[in-house]
């Protein structure tokens, strides 16, 4: 590949430092000159360039990329050509991919896995919603910010060298092979429920420390066809039975065996994890958070208290499941079917909404900003970092995922609201990009969009219990609602 230091790339994207190479190309700093937004440029190999079926079909793939919007999706900023070498345009993410960090680590406590593997389902879910299928989840593409958020990158990539092509290149294939469904092994893949397998895999290492199945890629061909994975808690013993079961799930041969969304995985992880890090308001507030009477707190319970002090020894071969996976996907599916139930009711719609009521929950079209009469309740403060509002809006939606899964939020206002947390999360994208922030203005939709949602609860559209609720509540923001 030709040395791109210092290249200028259509004029406009100005190369500097080499970040990393991978099968597909090599990534680099760069900065957009029209912006001054420091951006990463994947630059694809011309080999790779070669192999696309066609240019169009890549422009395509990115444009539909870049449609994702979302706290753990990479944001795809531009596509172009230099001298014939595709390249792209992504935000600059500091940190490094969970490989580099599972190289250094070998595995994760249980609790930080399911944080991590819950970004990463809720990155899928959003690709999924926007019709967006990854095809290569591993830990090369998820990547954790120098601020603990994770981001999925690569979207679109994967399908530039053919999967049987990915099979026997030689380099690529143990990494890549490691991850793959057997529906893409026998070229069928390309399908929400792919990534979703390939989703268990990365749970798997997470957990273990090497992915389900090891081997050359013969036999990982093989293993992905024909041999049930071995349970994770064979090789430790503090593996919760329902977070066995999920991972076991996602790991089904059969595509429609899995979990029936990222959303549902997202669910059943979200019961694993902590209350959300950062739940407080991020801008240190001076009110404090306010924690429920008698809630639960991280590492309150013998399930959530579990450090990874190293290596245990394997159980016993006799050690069953406490909660089999059918047990496991029965749950999934019931939060499923609770969601379209209540999509079909209308429930807990209280009615029609009241005219004074907040846009999110009484118009028909979502809004970028909340009405300024109750907006003028809260009294809006400085941003922090607005690395601190990113991860706070990648909690707010997993909390709202969690929510909707459970059924306890009427399924147009969890539509509308995520796609408010979407827009902001956007909008402070470009903003650190620009290295202007808009804080306030950030800061006074976050705020105008957590009363929205207390005045929704009021109304009878959220159910004043589960995952949003309990994060609303702890965002500090109640008691200023309340006044
Ligand atoms: N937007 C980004 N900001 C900062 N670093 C990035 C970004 N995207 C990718 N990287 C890093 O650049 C390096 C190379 O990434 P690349 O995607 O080319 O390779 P890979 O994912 O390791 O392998 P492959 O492309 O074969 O799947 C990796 O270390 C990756 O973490």
């Amino acid at each position: 590949m030709p040395d791109m230091a210092s290249s200028l790339l259509v004029g406009r994207y100005q190369l500097g430092e080499l970040i990393g190479r991978g099968g597909m190309g090599e990534v680099w700093q760069g900065r957009d000159l029209r912006s001054g937004r420091p951006v990463a440029v994947k630059m694809l190999t011309p080999q790779v360039a070669q192999m696309m079926e066609a240019r169009e079909r890549f422009a395509r793939e990115m444009r539909a990329a870049a449609r994702i919007v979302h706290p753990n999706v990479v944001t795809v900023l531009d596509v172009g050509e230099h001298e014939g070498q595709p390249f792209l345009v992504m935000e600059l993410l500091s940190g490094r991919s969970l490989a580099a960090d599972l190289a250094e680590r070998g595995r994760y406590g249980i609790v930080e896995a399911c944080h991590l593997l819950g970004q990463a389902a809720a990155g899928l879910d959003a690709a999924h919603r926007a019709g967006v299928v990854h095809r290569d989840v591993k830990p090369a593409n998820l990547h954790r910010t120098g601020q603990g958020v994770l981001k999925v990158v690569d979207f679109g990539v994967a399908h530039l060298a053919t999967e049987a092509a990915r099979l026997t290149a030689v380099g690529t294939v143990v990494g890549t092979a490691a991850y793959l469904s057997p529906e893409q092994i026998v070229g069928h893949g390309g399908q929400p429920a792919s990534d979703l397998y390939a989703l268990g895999c990365v749970g798997y290492e997470l957990l273990c420390g090497h992915p389900p199945f090891v081997g050359s890629a013969p036999q990982l061909v093989y293993k992905h066809l024909h041999e049930p994975p071995v349970s994770p808690s064979r090789y430790r013993e503090d593996v919760p039975a329902e977070l066995e079961g999920l991972i076991l799930a996602l790991l089904a041969k059969d595509p429609a065996a899995r979990p029936a969304g990222a959303g549902a995985a997202l669910q059943i992880l979200s019961a694993f994890t902590q209350p959300p890090a950062r739940t407080a308001w991020p801008t240190g507030s001076p009110v404090p958070p306010v924690l429920r009477p008698g809630g639960a707190r991280a590492g309150d319970t013998a399930l959530l208290n579990t450090p990874d002090s190293g290596p245990r020894q394997a159980p016993s071969e006799g050690r069953r499941l406490v909660v089999p996976v059918a047990a496991a996907l029965t749950a999934i599916t019931a939060a499923v079917v609770g969601v379209s139930l209540l999509a079909n009711s209308g429930q807990p719609s209280a009615g029609p909404a009241p005219s004074g009521m907040s846009s999110i929950a009484a118009s028909e079209e979502p809004t970028t900003t909340p009405s300024t009469a109750t907006s003028a309740m809260l009294t809006p403060s400085p941003l922090p970092a607005q690395s601190g509002a990113d991860g706070w809006l990648a909690d707010f939606d997993r909390a709202l995922l969690a929510q909707q899964a459970q059924g306890g939020i009427d399924p147009d206002l969890a539509r509308k609201v995520h796609e408010q947390i979407t827009k902001m999360a956007g909008n402070l994208s470009e903003d650190k990009g620009r290295g202007k922030g808009k804080g306030n203005q950030a800061q006074k939709q976050m705020r105008g969009l957590v009363r929205d949602l207390f005045e929704a609860q009021r109304q009878g559209k959220l159910a004043a219990d589960g995952p949003l609720s309990t994060f609303l509540d702890r965002s500090g923001l109640s008691d200023e609602h309340d006044n």
